[in-house]
């Protein structure tokens, strides 16, 4: 596949903050990416270099095999949904939908009609009058019937309530079936879009800690649940993320590969094997990666 972004050595330094440290990293076509980390980890720093809204300190950065800086042949391909777009006062719903062919040469009209009606939004109303909510479902329209070939949507939902997210989600899986495109959400919602996600990207403290495929993340652990003793003689030397105890029963994730032996070894211990859920072992990796490099750094 062929790559559309290719980031080495990215940094940006804000004053004495290294808000993106030596990150280097590729995003394939026809993928979606989850870029996700805590609260200041250099998400958004990264999605804007990445749209040509902020410069590097230093480092290569190429979109669609370009520096995308004041490039129209890259900047026409991407779309950039932030949840805190602003637009004109006096703008309504419909003007800014009817912008949108004007900026996004893969604009599909139909489709926007579709969610306008799926979202329930009101097009006469301004802009400004719009509720949390229908803001963000203004950027979400607008992301999903750009088509554009990079699509970037920074947590551009959390005005969204539930019904609203899962409608995007949703909407989000179908189209891209159809139109297969580069997509990056970057968010802190990470079950939620687990289903969604092809490819994961963690950012912690302005570094990179992992860069890895959503299903290989998802065969590093398991949960086994059943009766106390028989959880712990199935766990015993192994390394494990999680216990829970209820009702009697423990629940224990193990992180490692679950072999045809492992799991006949469980069946015969009456225990329950599950996947673990990613969020949790993201949690688990990134705290295990920031300890290793705490350490190293001693
Ligand atoms: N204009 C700026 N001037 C100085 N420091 C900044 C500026 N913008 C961001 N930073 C700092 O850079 C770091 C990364 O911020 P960034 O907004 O990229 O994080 P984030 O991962 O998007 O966070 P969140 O999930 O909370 O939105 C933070 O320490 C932040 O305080």
């Amino acid at each position: 596949m062929k790559n559309i972004v290719e980031v080495q050595g990215l940094t940006k330094t804000y004053g004495g903050v290294n808000a993106v440290d030596d990150v280097s990293f590729t995003m394939e076509s026809g993928k979606i990416y989850g870029l996700l980390g805590r609260n200041g980890a250099g998400k958004t720093t990264i999605m804007h270099m990445l749209t040509a809204q902020m410069f590097p300190t230093s480092g290569k950065l190429r979109v669609f095999g370009e520096a995308p800086y004041e490039n129209n042949r890259v900047l026409s391909q991407v779309c950039f949904i932030k949840e805190s777009q602003k637009y004109p006062d006096h703008f309504r719903v419909v003007d800014v939908l009817e912008l949108c062919p004007v900026i996004f040469p893969n604009w599909d009209q139909h489709f926007a009609d579709q969610l306008v009606n799926d979202f329930r939004l009101p097009l006469k109303r301004r802009i400004k009058k719009l509720s949390r909510g229908m803001l963000s479902s203004v950027g979400v329209i607008i992301g999903l019937a750009s088509h554009a070939p990079l699509t970037i949507f920074d947590e551009p939902y959390l005005g969204l309530d539930a019904v609203a997210r899962e409608l995007f989600y949703n909407r989000l899986i179908e189209d891209y079936a159809e139109y297969p495109r580069t997509i990056v959400l970057s968010t802190h919602l990470i079950d939620e879009v687990s289903r969604i996600l092809e490819h994961v990207i963690v950012i912690d403290n302005g570094r990179l800690i992992l860069n890895e495929d959503a299903d290989t993340i998802r065969g590093q652990a398991y949960s086994a649940i059943g009766q106390v003793e028989k959880v712990e003689s199935f766990i015993s030397g192994q390394e494990t993320i999680d216990r829970k105890p209820f009702g009697g029963l423990l629940s224990a994730t193990v992180h490692g590969s679950l072999d045809p032996e492992r799991r006949k070894q469980a069946e015969l211990l009456g225990l329950e094997l599950t996947p673990v859920s990613l969020q949790q072992l993201i949690v688990h990796l990134t705290k295990q990666k920031s300890d290793r490099k705490a350490v190293d750094f001693r």
